[in-house]
């Protein structure tokens, strides 16, 4: 699926939902479509159709069945155990980390200020790369400092290779693909990957150093000299309902996932949201107002009461998510016969769900192109179809790390927007979208920086 037109053709008034064939690359396959909050419910609010379509299946070398990938019973129990990792309390401890890391940011793009136009695509990427890198591993990988590193080029290639694959049939079968350069390309950079995630300094390591913290700080609460903490750290503790822990697989094949879910997602998700606040000075000068009401002149960093105030700059990212949904669709297995609309779905089938042309229902989002973060005001978006909106799915298999991004796109589009004035070079009918895994543009996003000063903007508005 590479051209946006065909999500365009989904919104056309007379289309039936019901088995479209979905053209993925050059080979017909058989799909169900749906993109409309009443055929979009009965698949996700049950606990029944939870298996993942058998594209996922590509994903496995890299992501082994972790969360992303696994299903019945081993889902569950890891859903269970890792749930608690995310709470509110745990997040709050990776704050510093995003504030570090959009402070490095902001002083990399300080160099393109006054010097016209430049794409930012890598350089947000990078950004969200370092941030869940250390937030995940406890490890700091210095991306945005050092884009060609092993690591980060395997990262990419393989997304690359894994979406090539799902668009090609004859490169599925195991036994052909191996044989193939591309087949030997793919293990090259699964090895770098399994590689890093299996450094002793990572797992074993942080292990070990969680014990000796324990054993330190058991009484005597030295808890200044501790490391940060990481999801590392709580998956070491966690335990099953028989008191289990992880086994080293276990924990690998989930910090794999966190590093693959984690960042892509995110950095399109603030690549768009700065091309639309650049393409909106209206909305731009709103988001500024809160930013001056918020921090002042200070160039402090950003707290967690901080970002409660930030309420105006959550409906830009939530109205941005809308337009272009970091993951454009995804898909299930019917695992038993159901009936949607009427008509008879039988077991096996794979549907695809498309958040991209369920967020363009005009019904709920009158002149869906237009950017209105005022959309998701309390007062506009009460009482609205829970299944009209979901950027990150919905149901018991929705993102477990929502609340993690829409904190780190508060943090660091508000240090962005603290420093500049972004405007976008390109229009929107100019940006060409490539609906893969990951929604991106396919020319990046160039953009012209300015720099502000808080309170003069304060005052004017
Ligand atoms: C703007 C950012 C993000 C968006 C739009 C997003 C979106 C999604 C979507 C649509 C799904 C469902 C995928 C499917 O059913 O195939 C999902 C699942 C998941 N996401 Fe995210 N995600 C984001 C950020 C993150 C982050 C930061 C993390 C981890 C730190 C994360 C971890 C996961 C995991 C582990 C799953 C699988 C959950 C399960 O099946 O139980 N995501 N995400």
């Amino acid at each position: 699926m590479e051209e946006i037109s065909f999500y365009k053709s989904l919104n056309t008034p007379n289309h039936s939902e019901i088995y479209h064939f979905l053209n993925c690359g050059l080979v017909l396959c058989l799909f169900l479509i749906v993109y409309h909050a009443e055929t979009v419910e009965p698949i996700l609010s049950t606990s029944k159709h939870m298996d993942k379509s058998f594209a996922y299946k590509f994903l496995h070398p890299w992501l082994g069945l972790g969360l992303l990938t696994s299903t019945g019973e081993k889902w569950r129990s890891r859903r269970k155990m890792i749930t608690p990792t995310f709470h509110f309390a745990i997040l709050a401890e990776f704050l510093e980390v995003m504030n570090e890391q959009s402070k490095i940011l902001v002083d990399k793009l300080n160099s393109h200020v006054g010097k016209g136009t430049f794409n930012c695509f890598m350089d947000i990427t990078l950004c969200a790369l370092d941030i869940i890198c250390e937030t995940a591993m406890g490890t700091k990988i210095q991306a945005q400092n050092n884009s060609d590193s092993d690591y980060i080029k395997a990262i990419y290639e393989m997304s690359d290779m894994i979406q090539c694959r799902q668009k090609m049939p004859w490169l599925w079968p195991d036994f052909v693909y191996s044989r193939l350069k591309a087949g030997k390309n793919h293990d090259k950079n699964l090895k770098i990957l399994h590689g890093f995630t299996d450094k002793v300094e990572t797992i074993l390591e942080r292990a070990e150093e969680l014990k000796n913290d324990e054993a330190t700080t058991n009484g005597s609460a030295d808890k200044k000299s501790k490391k940060r903490s990481a999801f590392l750290d709580m998956l070491l503790k966690v335990t099953d309902d028989a008191g289990n822990t992880l086994s080293y697989k276990d924990i690998r094949e989930e910090v794999d996932t966190f590093m693959f879910e984690g960042h892509d997602t995110t950095a399109a998700a603030l690549n768009w949201s700065l091309f639309l606040l650049g393409s909106h000075p209206e909305i731009q000068a709103k988001v500024h107002k809160e930013l001056d009401e918020t921090f002042g002149q200070s160039d402090r960093p950003v707290t967690m009461d901080d970002l409660k105030k930030l309420r105006y700059l959550e409906t830009v990212v939530k109205e941005a998510l809308r337009i272009y949904p970091s993951v454009p669709f995804f898909a299930r297995t019917i695992t038993e016969d159901c009936t949607i609309r009427g008509f008879l779905i039988p077991k096996g089938v794979n549907v695809v769900i498309v958040p991209f042309a369920l967020h363009r229902d005009p019904e709920t989002f009158p002149e869906p192109e237009e950017f209105r973060p005022e959309r998701f005001l309390p007062e506009n978006s009460s009482g609205r179809n829970p299944y009209a909106y979901i950027p990150f799915s919905a149901g018991l298999r929705n993102c477990i790390g929502q609340r993690f991004a829409l904190m780190e796109e508060k943090v660091v589009l508000s240090t962005i927007l603290r420093n500049f004035s972004v405007k976008a070079s390109q229009k929107k009918e100019e940006i060409r979208l490539l609906g893969e895994l990951i929604l991106r543009p396919q020319d990046g996003i160039w953009i012209e920086l300015e720099h502000r000063t808080p309170s003069s903007v304060a005052q004017t508005l």
